[in-house]
């Protein structure tokens, strides 16, 4: 690691220096000496769903943005549902927008939603995309929420031939239910809802197989001279790390312009390990068993999957059913945003995980899915989006360790102890969080394509 000083004007990064130049280049204004910690491109999660407006009980943009900037995260892109009404169309991603206003820590962005409703209507999905949303996210089985429907490959063709023409993603959530490949019945009222193997069950890994060989149908249109050039595919949250990751290898060596993201919890923790009644785990697709996270360990590292996310989904602790813990019935998504590179690094290091590695998945492709090319990266005209941190610094995440996301105690990473720790995190310039201290202002910028 060499040491530099990275020179801030007016938000931008207008300098690198190199430690020998640093005399010759002394230049006037604040010097803030980060001494042995390290600076990295603050951290880009295209995946968090902060619930604002319409459940802010469950999160919300000022608890979610502080949670992130305390987690040296400078940006977050918000999913288009969860919040109510989901953000399907110009109205709807006006409230967003109105609800994001001065009340972010961070700099927001916005996805919005494919949906039956909007998909044959081009001319709806092309206001949409005018009003700013960076790309638009699908489902391929029920989200759990009712005004966001599942698509159908023929919806997401449709979808795609709208986003060729603004060179924006489509997001897929790709799990489609195979009815006889359900291994368990959910109306048996013999099962063990309690034990995580019930759960396990009823997701299996051919779920998400099914659902990526019926992308990969129209995924071909993405190819160049195809007839959505332009556009791109990225799967979300992959889990399974054998049939469904050989597929996608498969796709882009043919041409697809199609990317995969997994996420920290798939990466930490093992089926073997939830549990009975442990619900803060559930989340879909599910945490699968270790040889699983062994092989998506070997597949980040050997560079096929390109980036990660935190898909950080949280409610209110009551419909995690903790008492009950009941794993068919308890909402469905992991309480991450803060910890994300604590968690990565931390079980990223017996792999060999390197900063750079982190900088590539958690700034650069993150950056460049979502058309952020102002971001990702430590480099001059840049917004000055920064995270200093301490890898060596262990910490136990107990109750006395300050969480600012809404509801710490569903986090599945509470108890863990884990090594990095975030000194400060700065957001165009502005120090958004310092050692425990958030700005006292929200001063994050809504983001919009234009
Ligand atoms: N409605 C949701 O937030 N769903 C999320 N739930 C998870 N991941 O368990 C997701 O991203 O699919
Ligand atoms: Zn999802
Ligand atoms: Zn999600």
């Amino acid at each position: 690691m060499c040491k530099r000083a990275v020179e801030i004007k007016e938000g931008n990064i207008i300098s690198i220096v190199s430690e020998e130049d640093w005399p010759r280049n002394s230049k006037t204004g604040q010097v803030v000496d980060y001494g042995e910690a390290v600076i990295m491109p603050g951290l880009i999660d295209v995946h968090a769903h902060l619930d604002d407006p319409g459940r802010t009980e469950w999160e919300g943009f000022p608890s979610g943005t502080k949670a992130a900037a305390a987690g040296g995260i400078t940006t977050l892109i918000d999913m288009p549902l969860n919040s109510d009404p989901s953000t399907i169309s110009t109205e709807t991603l006006k409230l967003k927008v109105d609800a994001a206003e001065k009340r972010i820590y961070v700099d927001v962005g916005f996805w919005g939603g494919l949906v039956p409703e909007n998909a044959y209507n081009a001319s709806a999905l092309e206001a949409l995309l005018n009003a700013g949303v960076l790309g638009l996210k699908s489902f391929m089985c029920p989200s759990g929420i009712n005004d966001f429907p599942m698509t159908n490959a023929s919806h997401i063709k449709e979808g795609l031939s709208v986003l060729a023409r603004y060179k924006r993603p489509l997001l897929v959530h790709a799990e489609m239910e195979k009815g006889s490949e359900r291994h368990v019945k959910l109306e048996d009222d013999t099962l063990d809802t309690r034990s995580y193997s019930t759960y396990l069950k009823t997701r299996p890994p051919s779920w998400e197989e099914a659902a990526i060989r019926e992308l990969l149908t129209v995924a071909k249109d993405t190819r160049t001279d195809g007839p959505a050039e332009g556009a791109h595919l990225h799967i979300v949250h992959l889990s399974d790390a054998s049939s469904s990751l050989d597929l996608l290898m498969e796709a882009k060596t043919n041409g697809d312009s199609i990317t995969v993201e997994t996420c920290p919890h798939y990466l930490a923790f093992s089926a073997e390990e939830i549990p009975d009644g442990d619900t803060r785990f559930k989340c879909a697709p599910p945490i699968r068993d270790a040889a699983n996270k062994e092989k998506l360990w070997e597949a980040l590292m050997d560079g096929h999957i390109d980036m990660l996310s935190s898909d950080h989904s949280p409610t209110v602790p009551e419909l995690k059913l903790l008492d009950e813990g009941n794993f068919l019935k308890a909402w469905g998504g992991i309480s991450s945003l803060q910890f994300v590179l604590p968690v990565t690094w931390s079980y990223g290091r017996k792999y060999g995980v390197t900063l750079e590695q982190l900088a590539s998945w958690w700034s650069e492709r993150p950056a460049k899915l979502a058309g952020q090319v102002s971001k990702g990266a430590i480099a001059i005209g840049n917004h000055a989006d920064l995270v200093v941190w301490e890898p060596e610094a262990e910490f136990e995440l107990d109750n006395d360790h300050p969480v600012h996301m809404k509801h710490p105690s569903i986090s599945a990473y509470l108890g863990r102890r884990l090594s990095g720790k975030v000194l400060a995190t700065i957001s165009r310039g502005n120090l958004v969080y310092k050692e425990g201290n958030h700005a006292p202002a929200a001063c994050g910028s809504p983001i919009l394509a234009t």
